[in-house]
């Protein structure tokens, strides 16, 4: 399961250096594999720091820059204690390359956290007692059906690290309740705390509220694990996210979803991930993202480049449903999307912001599209 190749970390050797020339922040190119740091620990008293380093091929450790995002530091922390002394040791290996990288990075420590408190085995009892599952397809093409515009996935997302705090007097089911009332067919609700200020109290609580749109839990799913526990939760689809997940990943944490009944919406960016997704069995709904994750830039084009020739084509064969997603404000961006061929659309940003959530979807739609 695991997608990321880890570079083979070069040997750093700690020889007899005075300590005051190593205190903390000490910057170097390497970093020094665990398994030489607990040595150092135990031998702290007569291993000191100079830092020589002999990487055994000579040559750098090396990062496969083809592979997209990394799912963990391929070097190990940057931060390691050893006696009385903190390194700083960062590195290509050791830093993320961008915002979603970082993200990704924080996700493996906090699910690993997150695991020790409710292992699998008590989120199976959990199961048991978990609401139904909504169909999330059926609820989009039938809104589709009904409005002849493109379904609205409205997004619950407090805040997000490119735009910042987007309502700060923000609850949760209130603005559901607005979504719904509006005419959204289905809500979005993100769960991640670090970076969007979302929650899973958020989505058990929008569940639990008596709402009946079907629930996506928005998060960086990189765990079968997270499957499982947003199933406990109520959600009734989860995102996967294909600049995140190698095929074999999508392909199994699709199946796993699938085995709950729970949607799968894989997102897509580029030509080359919208091409992966298309050759794996079984995916009936994929978002094409308008915003880079990587660097924020946002251009509604981008939906409009992925469905056009041989692509449109295999999407129309499979009966895909396909998702406009990002930097929708108006009722121009809903019907240029539309023309591209999107039967539903998500936005968060556009609606969150409105004094009323729920009336903004008429001013997003141009037209009212509840009932
Ligand atoms: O607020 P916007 O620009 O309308 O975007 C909503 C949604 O598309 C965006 O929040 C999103 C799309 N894919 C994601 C993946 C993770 C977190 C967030 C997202």
């Amino acid at each position: 399961m695991e997608g990321t190749r880890v570079a083979t970390p070069p040997r750093v050797s700690l020889l007899n250096a005075s300590p005051s020339k190593c205190r903390t922040n000490l910057m170097v190119t390497r970093s020094i594999p665990a398994y030489l740091l607990n040595n150092t620990r135990r031998n702290h008293n007569s291993i000191q720091c100079a830092l020589s380093q002999e990487s055994e091929s000579g040559a750098a450790a090396s990062v496969d820059n083809t592979q997209g995002i990394r799912r963990r530091p391929t070097t190990g922390p940057p931060s390691h204690a050893v006696g009385p002394f903190e390194f700083r040791l960062q590195n290509d290996g050791n830093t993320p390359r961008n915002i979603l990288e970082e993200i990704i990075w924080n996700k493996d420590v906090e699910i690993s956290q997150m695991k020790e408190k409710k292992p699998l085995y008590s989120l199976r009892k959990a199961l048991d007692t978990a609401p139904p599952v909504r169909d999330f397809v059926g609820a989009l093409k039938s809104a589709y059906l009904r409005t002849g515009a493109p379904a609205l996935i409205a997004e619950v997302k407090k805040a997000s690290p490119s735009r910042g705090v987007l309502r700060e007097d923000f609850h949760p089911v209130n603005i559901a309740k607005a979504y719904e009332i509006g005419g959204a067919a289905c809500l979005s609700v993100l769960t991640d705390e670090k970076y969007f200020q979302g929650s899973y109290e958020n989505l058990a609580a929008i569940r639990s509220s008596g709402i009946k749109c079907p629930l996506l839990c928005k998060e960086f799913i990189i765990d079968a694990w997270q499957i499982y526990y947003a199933r406990t939760k109520g959600a009734d689809a989860i995102l996967l996210i294909a600049s995140v997940l190698p095929d074999s990943d999508l392909n199994y944490m699709s199946k796993i979803a699938r085995k709950f009944g729970l949607s799968t919406l894989v997102e897509v960016h580029n030509e080359s991930e919208m091409d992966r997704v298309l050759k794996i069995d079984g995916i009936d709904l994929i978002g094409i993202n308008n915003r880079n994750l990587e660097t924020f830039e946002v251009d509604i084009s981008n939906t409009k480049r992925l469905l056009e020739g041989k692509r449109g084509e295999i999407i129309r064969q499979k009966d895909i449903i396909v998702v406009g997603e990002s930097g929708l404000f108006t009722p121009d961006d809903i019907a240029y999307v539309q023309e591209a061929g999107v039967k539903a659309v998500l936005v968060g940003e556009s609606l969150v912001k409105q004094s009323d959530p729920g009336s903004g979807i008429a001013d997003l739609y141009g037209r009212n599209i509840s009932s």
